[in-house]
């Protein structure tokens, strides 16, 4: 916003009116759209009723866009990012290359659970365990959400035919419905082929849209019981700002068995627990094949695991069931997940 006066009157009254409203509520600004936009992080269990009336009151005094979010449970504050740099651990700048604040976590609106699936490389099946994933937990009665925030190659979209745009209502995206499941993907909003063509603001506006501003309440009004986050590959700084930014109640990490693998997974490990979230364990994937070893080699010993602790949540074999797309209607390996989405439902929130 190119006028100095005009930012800071709106700054000051906005603060005064998010204050008056809601005591102890956290207000940033950001620039957008040649004007100002505004979060608001409410404490938790504040009333309904406030958000409609900051959002207008906001939006009253100039505001060019205005998000309202409910503080997710408490937990262990989390760290800054490093440094954004872009490079090898950044090509897009997701980092953020303009942010001069901690970023806020939100939790999507109408979940109440919030699960990522993540790998340090790509290729190794996350996609594939997060959708098998959110299928064991539908199973089990669940109401379950998949989130592909996967910039680097949203699978979400082919594995579940789906190409609609997501409708919105009240300004907030709906997601699409697939399989008893409920879906949004980086995919939607652009075309695979283009994500990687995009500049780092332009996806990471993309990413924070999935994440802030998503509605997943279910239309009898009930919210999800857990979202299933599919993540970027990685363990860098774009990853970092990304989970930052969301109220993560657990994290799987996924991996192959290749002599790699154990560095990948401290580097993932670490991520995690710097920001506060607590690592379930590891799903080992494509880790044999009928009477013997996989591609991959040996599975990853006990040992190993015990000195990084970290637990074996399963391990899964090179199948062609799990090569095939989750919309088909019959078992497609869910079964090999069902203990892993046991767990998952234990998380409390
Ligand atoms: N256990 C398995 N058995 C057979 N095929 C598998 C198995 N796991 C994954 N695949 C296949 O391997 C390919 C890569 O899997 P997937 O897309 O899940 O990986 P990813 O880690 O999400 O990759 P990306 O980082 O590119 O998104 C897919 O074609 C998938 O069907």
């Amino acid at each position: 916003m190119k006028n100095a006066a005009r930012r800071a009157q709106i700054e000051t009254k906005g603060a005064r009116l998010v204050d008056e409203a809601a005591p102890g509520a956290r207000l940033t600004w950001r620039e957008a759209e040649g004007g100002l936009a505004a979060t608001v992080v409410l404490p938790e269990g504040a009333p309904d009723t406030l958000k409609p009336r900051i959002e207008e009151g906001l939006s009253n005094l100039g505001a060019t866009r205005v998000l309202v979010v409910e503080q997710g449970p408490a937990r262990q504050p989390s760290q800054p990012a490093a440094a954004p740099r872009g490079g090898h651990d950044d090509p897009l700048r997701l980092g953020g290359a303009r942010r001069t604040e901690p970023p806020t976590k939100s939790r999507p609106r109408g979940v109440r659970r919030v699960v990522a699936v993540a790998s340090g490389k790509g290729g190794v099946g996350k996609s594939t365990v997060a959708s098998r994933l959110a299928l064991a937990l539908a199973e089990k009665g669940e109401r379950v959400g998949l989130l592909d925030l996967d910039v680097y190659g949203p699978s979400i979209p082919v594995m579940f035919g789906l190409s609609e745009k997501p409708a919105l209502r009240d300004g907030a995206m709906l997601p699409l419905r697939a399989r008893g499941l409920s879906l949004l993907s980086i995919g939607f909003l652009v075309a695979e082929d283009q994500a990687l063509a995009w500049r780092g603001p332009m996806v990471m506006g993309a990413v924070r849209q999935l994440m802030e501003e998503a509605d997943w309440t279910g239309e009898d009004g009930a919210p999800l019981d857990t979202l299933v986050v599919d993540t970027p590959p990685g363990t860098g700084d774009a990853h970092l700002s990304m989970i930052q930014r969301l109220a993560l109640d657990a994290a799987v990490l996924v991996t192959t068995p290749s002599p790699l693998a154990l560095a990948d997974l401290r580097r993932g490990k670490q991520l995690f627990e710097r920001t506060g979230v607590p690592v379930l364990g590891v799903v080992e994937n494509m880790a044999s094949l009928p009477g013997g070893p996989g591609p991959f080699g040996e599975p990853l010993s006990e040992g190993d695991l015990e000195a990084l602790n970290l637990k074996r949540l399963a391990s899964l074999p090179l199948d062609a069931k799990l090569a095939a797309l989750p919309a088909r209607t019959d078992a497609v390996g869910t079964d090999l997940l069902g203990s892993v989405a046991d767990l998952v439902a234990a998380v409390e929130v």
